[in-house]
């Protein structure tokens, strides 16, 4: 996209959280050292994947993105998402919430339902503006069967080493049952200098699925470090995707596996003078699995467990609830007060937030 020739550099002398790289290539060979690295990165804070093969279906991702978005706002408010609690579709900029004050998220985008992209032309959820339409076969499946087997992969890999019978992870995310999984196009204006770190472009949340699949160009996202209150820089790098485990993950694994809080903000010195795109895959659970630890499949997660308080990770919900819950109440719509805020939040809160 034009749009990404000569973006500036991210800074050097800003502070930044080191990711760690794994090869997926070497992680399909089943390297085990890769694997080991994997799994550290996942209890962890997330990690960056490099040869992921993706590339091509990013970039055409990102056109769809800035076609979809540069359509006059009434024509994308036909395709809202609604007050509801569903996320696929358009979201306005300004219509969620980033903090318990109400303050405004900065960022629009365009989320495409797994399952309306692997059923096009029929339709399992929704209809959407012309410009994805346009672009469904062509780019919107391709993307998503990519990003779905590079999940799909890394699922495998964590379900055998939390250890689990083989395809325990992927009964949880099958390709045909509905789910909340989706590609998300995201768009934040140019925000220069001299607007605080504080006005977040997206609030602080981990991730409401099972993994991320994140593409970025310009940095903004920002990590809180584990065992600190510190939030840190992450450096984009070219071609190498940052992959954040959510929520789902945490309690399947009985809080084994980390769904780290992030953020994103004004990218860094003259980034800030550049519109901000990102581009993300979520895989989510099926909407019928019920979110608890899988103590019954594996003796490692119900050793985990066994050291947690009782029912720590017993969600009573499915993840249609769990999914739909945290994104109505963050619509600031829906908000009557900072406990709307609460009301949406994850695993980083204690179980009495479900
Ligand atoms: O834009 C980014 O870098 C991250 C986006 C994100 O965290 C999200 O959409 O959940
Ligand atoms: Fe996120």
């Amino acid at each position: 996209m034009a749009a990404f020739a000569n973006l500036p550099p991210f800074p050097d002398d800003i502070p930044t959280h080191p990711l760690l790289v794994v090869d997926y290539d070497l992680l399909l060979k089943k390297d085990q050292p890769e694997i080991d690295k994997l799994w550290k990165a996942a209890t962890e804070l997330g990690f960056c994947l490099k040869n992921h093969g993706v590339d091509e279906e990013v970039n055409q991702m990102f056109e769809m993105g800035a076609e979809t978005m540069s359509l006059p706002l009434d024509e994308k408010m036909k395709y809202e998402q609604g007050d509801e609690g569903m996320s696929f579709g358009y979201k306005a900029a300004g219509a969620n919430a980033t903090d318990e004050k109400g303050t405004l998220d900065t960022v629009e985008f365009i989320n495409v339902a797994k399952d309306d992209a692997l059923a096009w032309p029929g339709k399992v959820h929704r209809d959407y503006p012309p410009t994805v339409n346009a672009r469904m076969e062509s780019t919107v499946r391709p993307f998503v069967e990519k990003s779905l087997a590079v999940n799909y992969t890394l699922l495998a890999v964590l379900g055998e080493r939390l250890g689990l019978p083989a395809g325990a992870l992927e009964r949880q995310h099958t390709r045909e049952e509905p789910s909340g999984s989706e590609a998300r196009c995201i768009k934040n204006p140019p925000r220069p200098g001299g607007i605080s770190e504080e006005r977040a472009a997206i609030g602080a949340h981990t991730d409401f699925g099972s993994l991320s699949f994140l593409h970025n160009r310009l940095g903004g996202l920002q990590v809180m470090v584990p065992g600190t209150n510190e939030w840190q820089y992450v450096r984009p790098i070219p071609g190498h995707a940052i992959c954040n485990l959510g929520d789902a993950m945490t309690i399947f694994s009985g809080g084994l596996l980390r769904s780290n809080l992030h953020r994103v903000v004004p990218p860094p010195k003259e980034q800030g003078y550049y519109e901000r795109w990102s581009l993300v895959f979520f895989t989510r659970p099926g909407h019928s699995a019920i979110l608890r630890p899988l103590s019954d499949e594996s003796p490692i997660i119900a050793e985990a467990v066994a050291k947690l308080p009782s029912g720590k990770y017993d969600t009573g919900t499915t993840s249609k609830e769990w999914f739909a819950r945290r994104i109505k109440n963050q619509r600031i719509k829906n908000r009557t007060g900072p406990e709307t805020w609460r009301a949406s939040r994850g695993t980083e809160h204690q179980p009495s937030a479900y």
